[in-house]
């Protein structure tokens, strides 16, 4: 493939004149031609994705889907399922979809089929978490594990956290996890481990170290703090049955203490943030909820995974929502997008998402390393509605332009009702999912305002511009399996803006600086307090910070030669 940009491919050049036409005309219009909206309709497997208020019409769709053939997407989307090494500046293929496949397709990386090594991790898992949860597998004074911490940050943190949030109020889900709890420690700051081990007992609880590389420097010091936790309680020997691990470093692991036998794989071919399917995510989850039910995840995503894979562009629903984030980005100008679940089980998906799209998106270059005249990525944040819209609705009702993702569930996981109310709490909530998308693409004209008798000193401020846009996920419920599917199309969404803008969304090379940097630190700090070593090597704002920093009480006892743990 030729490395010039797409940007200056004669289809990207026929959507920036496609935009000043599309500027022109106001949503309150495109909502009016039904044509319009029911092409920007599709259904796939119970989801149904509306576009249409998105400030498109058909002609810029047709235009859109010229970008990606310009941009050779069939051919990208191949080569990622066919286990090339798509990314190139670590060289290694790209392949969570194998994490889901079916027992019996064939998956190449480097010409070994990936998928019999995945099945016998998830095997190795279903055997394990079984183990555990029917009390076989006990700790060290014969107590049965009820209690997981999962140790790990970023994507060994962000995505299992979001599918264990959805699940906790899944009908089926909280039935298999009754008794048992599953907690998370991902921030180095020891407030983070005095929150995760309050009220468990060593006894009782199972720590799963994850991590894909084994030197992440915050997940590294909280499992050796959990290490101490365990064996300050019940002896060092206690460690093999009170700690496993996740990774594809299986040396470290055994080099860390952890009996290798109680360590489960995954390949270089997972990105971290693409990891939840793997057994980052899996081994958790099955802990707390069984396999079965973390297989219906896995099957949902699968599900997406081959929808993407063999349907057209024009229904196919990743495919949509990436092509529509690369024209509201890269040609409307709007630089963020609003990920707003009208659901509460679905609070950590948007904070799942940022790192699954900043940490692909955001960056400055092409995948041949060219300068890119154009920016990348978009600014992803979000809350569950309502809550939202009592927060910072304001500013996209009123303020800035921030195309919206509204993702509403037909059927509640908790279902209420009361007798008198006109409509039950779900539909309460619902209501406000199907309003607010018409409220931010019609708005409110002075005009009617007028009619409504307004005080006229109060109309420039009760004006709502409109034409905003949004697009919206109906999902029928929220069970494992749509769980599973709505990962799928987020992952595979991002990967189709990265391919578009012509970047590798599959490294993080932007995270390593501030890394490196904290190690010099790391250093500084220890001189000074062990040997009173004065600053040195900082400019004068580092340095007088560390230095008013290194004054003060640590709370700690002076002599280092004994550990000291959260008091709680
Ligand atoms: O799983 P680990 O190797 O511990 O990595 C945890 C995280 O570390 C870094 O911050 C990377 O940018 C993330 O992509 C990764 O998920």
């Amino acid at each position: 493939m030729s490395p010039t940009l797409i940007c200056d491919a004669v289809e990207w050049q026929e959507l920036k004149g496609n935009v000043e036409e599309i500027k022109r005309k106001h949503l309150r219009d495109l909502m009016a031609d039904v044509e319009r909206c029911k092409s920007m309709m599709v259904e796939y497997d119970g989801i149904i994705l509306d576009y249409s208020r998105q400030c498109a019409d058909q002609a810029t769709m047709e235009k859109l889907f010229k970008l990606a053939e310009a941009a050779h997407l069939t051919e990208k989307i191949n080569r990622m399922y066919n286990g090339e090494h798509i990314n190139s500046t670590e060289d290694r293929s790209v392949l969570h979809i194998a994490l889901r496949a079916a027992r019996d397709s064939v998956i190449h990386s480097d010409g070994r089929n990936v998928v019999p090594d995945v099945w016998h991790v998830i095997e190795k898992i279903n055997d394990f978490s079984e183990r555990v949860r029917s009390g076989s597998w006990v700790g060290a004074t014969g107590k049965p594990l009820k209690d997981v911490i999962a140790v790990g940050i970023g994507g060994s943190f962000l995505g299992p956290l979001f599918v264990h949030t959805a699940l906790q109020t899944d009908p089926e889900a909280a039935e298999f996890a009754k008794g048992r709890q599953l907690r998370f420690l991902a921030n180095v700051d020891p407030v983070d481990v005095a929150r995760s081990i309050t009220g468990l007992n060593p006894e009782t609880t199972l720590v799963v170290v994850v991590s894909k590389t084994f030197t992440t420097a915050e997940t590294m010091l909280n499992a050796r703090t959990l290490r101490e936790w365990i064996s300050d309680a019940l002896g060092r020997q206690a460690i093999a049955k009170h700690m496993v691990a996740v990774s594809t470093n299986l040396k470290l692991v055994e080099q860390f203490g952890i009996d290798p036998n109680n360590a489960f794989a995954f390949w270089d071919w997972v990105g971290g943030r693409y990891s939840v399917c793997s057994a980052v995510g899996v081994l958790p989850l099955s802990l707390q909820y069984g396999f079965p039910i973390i297989e219906k995840f896995l099957d949902g995503a699968r599900s997406i995974d081959d929808h993407f894979y063999s349907t057209s562009f024009d229904k196919n629903i990743p495919v949509l929502l990436g092509l529509l984030s690369v024209w509201n980005v890269s040609f409307h100008g709007f630089p963020a997008r609003a990920i707003l679940p009208y659901s509460q089980a679905l609070e950590k998906f948007a904070p799942h998402i940022q790192q699954v799209s900043m940490e692909s998106n955001g960056k400055g270059v092409s995948i041949d390393g060219i300068p890119l005249p154009f920016e990348t990525g978009e600014i992803d944040f979000g809350e569950p509605g309502t809550n939202g819209q009592h927060s910072f609705y304001q500013l996209i009702h009123q303020g800035r332009v921030i195309p919206c993702d509204f993702i509403g569930v037909v059927k509640s996981q908790r279902p209420v009702y009361l007798k008198g109310e006109i409509v039950s709490n779900h539909d309460e909530l619902m209501s406000n999912f199907f309003a607010q998308p018409d409220a931010l693409a019609y708005g409110k004209s002075p005009e009617q305002l007028q009619s409504e008798n307004v005080a006229s000193h109060l109309i420039p401020h009760k004006t709502f511009s409109g034409n905003r846009p949004s697009l919206s996920l109906l999902l029928p419920s929220l069970s494992a399996y749509n769980v599973g599917q709505l990962l799928a199309i987020y992952e595979h969404r991002i990967a189709v803006e990265g391919f578009i803008w012509g970047i590798n969304s599959f490294d993080q090379w932007g995270v390593e600086l501030g890394k490196s940097l904290a190690s010099q630190v790391r250093k500084q700090l220890n001189l000074s307090r062990i040997s009173g070593k004065p600053i040195e090597g900082f400019n004068f704002s580092t340095t007088t910070l560390l230095s008013r920093y290194l004054q003060a009480d640590t709370g700690l006892p002076p002599d280092s030669s004994t550990s000291v743990l959260p008091k709680i």
